[in-house]
């Protein structure tokens, strides 16, 4: 509806979103679709983060990079992208796409599917309560007649450091914003954050160096990932340093001078930007938790229908980031569309479906969270990984296949390099995980996603074709790979 609801408009509503991130927006467009009236609180700008300081504009930088690299691996192609990128084109085309930080299409979007707006930062007040403080300084007060749901995202997770509050050190917010290239970046962390960053800034004419605590990068997927990814930003001149630890930080000279980092085994390193990666902390520290018997700074567990299971009468839900279950905008808004769902059965008193992949819970959480970390090589992965798959007890087999013996890739590119792993459940016959790493394979993933998510026995996909010559030929060798480890024999 409007960009600000004025004073005389209804503080009433059956539905109240705090939150307008990718999340936040969308249980408020299923609550409305569902017949509810529906207001949406935020403070910054619509989109939230994934559209100004992270997914979108790190995207935007990040696809120059990918393309550029594929071009020099096609024979006749290479020359013609000998030459560096130009840096002033990627980030004006970055600013676009971020959409100059400016939202006004975003309430464009929110006024077509009536969702009422106010700006300013909500806060729980009791409830089904919720106040808000405008840019004006006014307090409004709101309240839900059926739900009210926390959207409010996450900002980066800086460490306790010594010196950090001094150095001003990039957050996901500068490394995606930033309008100069840093002669020298260090990136503490070496999760998806800063391998991506890292391929960027690298790309766009930075030195950086990896501060990695761990002994590899993307520790949260199989193992090949981290080292094939290592190993190509090595190559394009990355300094990576595994198992080393920030002791304190200080910048010389004061606003303008360097960046002097102390490390922990007595090393010390410069740059002229820090940029820290190293997780993320739910928004949650100054949202009233405290008025609905919570803790505030908490991450907020809720059951499958996003309702937060620690406070009594099932009027409170946290979707998206918040509530930890996966911090992937695809994924949370997944879940913006199941709680919004859940929303308006209970608010019309219907049944809620709550039976495993029923409409009413995001079961896909915990089954098959699909993921591509847009380095180069791409990572694609969805399901479990080996060591989850240890960890909780399931009866698995690992089929490997190296990515570069398929038709297609070495069409794709030559010498090309990757690697694709598919982990069967043996009890069920199904495909219970994979991942690839190699160029390209980012559009492989949904034909996974839908192999796990479905549970398709694996006697059905040797009835799923891949065009030849496809990367996606990939799956004929894993079945074929497969059927080989079980009848060695006839192989
Ligand atoms: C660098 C980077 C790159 C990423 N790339 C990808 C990617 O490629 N693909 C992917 O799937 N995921 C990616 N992610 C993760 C993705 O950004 C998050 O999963 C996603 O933004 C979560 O959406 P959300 O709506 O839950 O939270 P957010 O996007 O954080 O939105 C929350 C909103 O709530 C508002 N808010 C907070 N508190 C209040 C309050 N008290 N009152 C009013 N408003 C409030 C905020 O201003 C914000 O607008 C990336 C993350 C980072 C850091
Ligand atoms: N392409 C994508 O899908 C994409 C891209 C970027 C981010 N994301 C999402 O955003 C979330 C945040 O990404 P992230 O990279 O910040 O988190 P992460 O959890 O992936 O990685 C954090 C890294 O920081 C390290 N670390 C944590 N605390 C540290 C400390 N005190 N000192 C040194 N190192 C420390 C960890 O060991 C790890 O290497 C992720 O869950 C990711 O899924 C997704």
């Amino acid at each position: 509806m409007n960009e600000a609801v004025r004073n005389e408009a209804p503080r009433t509503y059956d539905v109240i979103v705090i939150g307008a991130g990718p999340v936040g927006e969308n249980v408020a467009d299923r609550a409305r679709a569902a017949g509810l009236s529906t207001a949406i609180v935020e403070r910054e700008l619509l989109g939230g983060e994934c559209s100004y300081w992270a997914c979108d504009p790190s995207k935007a930088l990040l696809r120059p990079v990918l393309a550029r690299a594929d071009a020099r691996r096609v024979p006749g192609l290479r020359q013609a992208v000998d030459g560096p990128l130009d840096v002033d084109a990627v980030l004006a085309h970055r600013d676009k796409i971020a959409s100059y930080w400016k939202d006004d299409s975003q309430v464009d979007w929110l006024e077509s599917v009536s969702v009422d707006l106010i700006r300013g930062h909500g806060r729980l007040d009791g409830p089904k309560q919720v106040a808000v403080q405008t840019p004006e300084g006014d307090t409004v007060h709101l309240t839900a007649r059926h739900a009210v749901a926390l959207c409010t995202g996450t900002s980066t997770a800086l460490p306790d450091i010594p010196g950090l509050g001094t150095v001003r050190p990039w957050t996901n917010r500068e490394a995606t914003s930033a309008g100069r290239v840093p002669g020298r970046l260090a990136v503490v962390g070496g999760g998806v954050v800063a391998v991506e960053m890292a391929t960027a800034w690298q790309a766009l004419g930075s030195q950086v160096t990896m501060l990695v605590r761990g002994d590899g990068l993307l520790e949260r997927m199989e193992p090949f990932a981290g080292e094939l990814v290592a190993e190509a930003l090595r190559e394009a001149g990355v300094d990576i340093r595994l198992k080393t630890s920030v002791a304190s930080l200080a910048r010389a000279g004061g606003a303008g001078g360097e960046v002097r980092i102390a490390l922990a085994d007595g090393g010390a390193l410069a740059a002229d930007e820090i940029l820290f990666a190293t997780g993320r902390a739910p928004r949650t520290a100054d949202v009233g938790l405290e008025n609905v018997g919570l803790t505030p700074g908490d991450w907020l567990a809720v059951d499958d229908t996003c309702r937060v299971t620690d406070v009594a009468g099932g009027w409170l839900y946290a979707v998206g980031d918040v509530s930890h279950r996966a911090l992937l905008t695809h994924q949370g808004k997944y879940q913006a569309r199941i709680a919004g769902a859940a929303i308006g059965a209970r608010a019309k008193g219907e049944p809620v479906d709550d039976a495993r992949w029923g409409a009413h819970v995001a079961t896909a959480d915990h089954a098959a969270v699909p993921q591509v970390v847009f380095t180069d090589p791409e990572v694609a992965s969805v399901g479990l990984t080996t060591r989850e798959a240890e960890r909780t007890g399931r009866r698995i087999e690992v089929v490997d296949y190296d990515l570069a013996r398929v038709a297609g890739a070495h069409l794709y590119a030559d010498g090309y390099r990757g690697q694709a792993r598919m982990l069967i459940d043996t009890d069920r016959g199904t495909v219970a995980g994979v991942t690839f790493v190699g160029s390209g394979v980012g559009e492989l993933l949904h034909s996974a996603t839908i192999a796990v998510t479905g549970e398709v026995p694996v006697e059905r996909l040797w009835h799923a074709v891949p065009a030849f010559p496809t990367i996606s030929e990939v799956w004929l060798r894993l079945l074929e790979t497969y059927r080989d480890q079980q009848q060695p024999s006839r192989s």
